[in-house]
């Protein structure tokens, strides 16, 4: 991998991997999405009908494929929180960038969007919480932190891009 994006959800892995990756000119792989394409169902379903723990052994399992290809991944909000994965990130050979936002932006961002399970069942101090508890992750396998907060993506990808093309 060229870089991979991790991060809170909302913090933009998304939105970002995609533009850097459409500059680059290089593949981009989002984790959820190809999740939600080797299941055949949503998160939100994944999440109801087999549980977290199955999505998350599907994540760890494409997490692992994907970072030994090309291009620019964007990982889940939660790819982190398995040790297994942490180290896969921390012992990756591509920069792994933090897109950082505060949990105010966050909410902002998230409310009105319906796919995240999380999102959907947890009241906003408890996201809040988990925010915090998350934070400590992103920090151990990050090799740098971009801030989004009141950024448009075209901001923060020209922050990123002169990193990645040197
Ligand atoms: N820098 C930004 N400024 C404003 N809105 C953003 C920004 N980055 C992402 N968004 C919006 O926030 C929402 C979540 O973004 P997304 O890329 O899906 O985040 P993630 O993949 O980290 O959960 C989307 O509606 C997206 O358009
Ligand atoms: O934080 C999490 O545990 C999750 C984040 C989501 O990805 P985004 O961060 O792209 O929303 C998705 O993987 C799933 O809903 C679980
Ligand atoms: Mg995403």
């Amino acid at each position: 991998m060229r870089a991979v994006l991790v991060g809170f959800m909302g913090s933009g892995k998304t939105t970002i991997g995609q533009l850097l990756a459409k500059k680059l000119q290089v593949s981009h792989v989002d984790l959820d999405q190809i999740i939600v394409e080797f299941a055949g169902k949503s998160i939100n379903d994944i999440f109801a009908q087999a549980g977290e723990q199955t999505f998350r052994r599907l994540e760890h399992e494409l997490l692992q494929q994907q970072l030994a290809k090309d291009g620019i991944l964007s990982t889940g909000g939660g790819t982190p929180m398995l040790d297994a994965n942490l180290k896969l990130l921390q012992n990756s050979s591509a920069p792994i960038i933090l897109l950082e936002a505060s949990t105010q932006t966050i909410t902002r961002r998230v409310k009105d969007e319906g796919g995240r399970p999380l999102v959907n069942r947890l009241t906003s101090s408890e996201l809040a919480n988990l925010k915090q508890s998350r934070d400590t992750l992103y920090y151990k396998c990050a090799d740098w932190v971009v801030k989004t907060d009141q950024r448009t993506p075209q901001e923060i990808i020209a922050e990123i891009l002169p990193k990645l093309v040197v």
